[in-house]
């Protein structure tokens, strides 16, 4: 990614596909052994792999929120772009299958099967795992990311503070690290403020009340009920975010903790025994890229940038679907 950004020198670029790409590379390595000379930032993958991936989504995005369809889910067409991405789910898979347990990535356990019963997955069970790792894996920390870089943009003096921490950590110029990084106080801030104002799954998951009801705040919901909490209103609520509509990475750390009431509410990574797996490895992915970035490049918003296309184009799609979002990566002076 670096490199990319290194030779486009300044020049506006929508930023989304750069962090689609790096996102995207990253999890099929590390789910699928992913060579790189077959990474999407080397060119080598489909360009529109992305509108295949959202496509699907929609889709199955409609289909679960209707539980009762699921059961017909199967014999009702896929559209062109689920079909696409359900093709590349199983090229994936496929190809990695062929490195057989010699790789060590997520699916060398996926394939392996449970160590004490010896029961494996079937077939179209690793297949729905493979699409469930290229959505899980890889869009939700793009998504975060791009809206992250935005923000840093609209905000240049919070770049500021957050370059003057990044070169304190990092004095002699050193590649900041998923080590490095994990204490910085205003870059975990960042990443945490850009999930809570624009977090990756804005509608949050779905459950189901168990069939004898479940009383939720006070409030008797009878069995076998459909609920969500939607995370993007709950984490733009005033009485556990005040000022919710600001961007500020200091109410994470000891300068505004005031700005916390109640830490329960953050709920970009959902919340439970279903929290999201994935946490640790997308903080890591997020605070590592992040302060890359910052230490090389001074972001701003590119001169096509337009803040209404911007929130026009914002789809809701359970994951986020973001329309165009350029950005200038400008090198910094090393
Ligand atoms: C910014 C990054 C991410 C966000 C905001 C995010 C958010 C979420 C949310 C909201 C859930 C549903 C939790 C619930 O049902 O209560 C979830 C589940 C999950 N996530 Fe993530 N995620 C991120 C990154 C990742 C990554 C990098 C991976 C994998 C490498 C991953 C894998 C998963 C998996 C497998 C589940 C299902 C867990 C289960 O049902 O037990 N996620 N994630």
């Amino acid at each position: 990614m670096i490199s990319i950004l290194e030779k486009l020198n300044g020049k506006e670029t929508n930023s989304v596909n750069i962090y689609d790409n790096m996102a995207f590379d990253i999890m099929a390595d590390l789910g699928f052994g992913q060579k790189p000379e077959e990474s999407m930032q080397s060119g080598a993958g489909n360009p529109s792999y992305m509108n295949f991936l959202h496509g699907w989504m929609r889709a199955s995005t409609v289909l679960t929120s209707l539980r009762n369809l699921c059961e017909i889910g199967a014999y009702i067409p896929q559209d062109a772009e689920s079909k696409e991405f359900s093709k590349m789910g199983e090229r994936m898979l496929g190809a990695r299958q062929k490195m057989g347990k010699s790789h060590p990535d997520i699916f060398t356990h996926l394939l392996s099967g449970n160590q004490e019963s010896g029961v494996k997955f079937t077939q179209s069970q690793l297949l729905v795992n493979a699409q469930m790792l290229m959505v899980a894996g890889s869009d939700t920390t793009s998504v975060t990311l791009t809206c992250l870089f935005r923000l840093l943009s609209m905000h240049p003096e919070k770049q500021q503070k957050l370059y003057k921490e990044i070169m304190e950590a990092f004095p002699n110029g050193e590649t900041p690290t998923c080590a490095t990084t994990a204490a910085l106080p205003l870059l975990n801030g960042a990443v945490q403020e850009s999930l809570r104002m624009w977090p990756a799954v804005p509608s949050g998951p779905q459950a189901t009340t168990p069939p004898s009801g479940y009383t939720i705040a006070g409030t008797f919901v009878p069995g076998n009920v459909e609920v969500r909490i939607p995370q993007m209103t709950m984490m733009s609520d005033a009485r556990y975010f005040p000022r919710p509509d600001e961007f500020l990475p200091e109410r994470w750390t000891p300068e505004m903790p005031e700005l916390v009431k109640d830490k329960r509410a953050f709920i970009a990574f959902g919340y439970g025994a279903h929290s999201c797996i994935g946490r640790p490895l997308a903080m890591n992915e997020m605070r590592t890229a992040t302060a890359r970035v910052i230490q090389r490049f001074e972001v701003q918003l590119g001169e096509s940038y337009d803040d209404r296309v911007f929130r026009d184009e914002w789809r809701d799609y359970f994951s986020v679907k973001l329309g165009p979002c350029p950005l200038k990566f400008v090198p910094r002076k090393m």
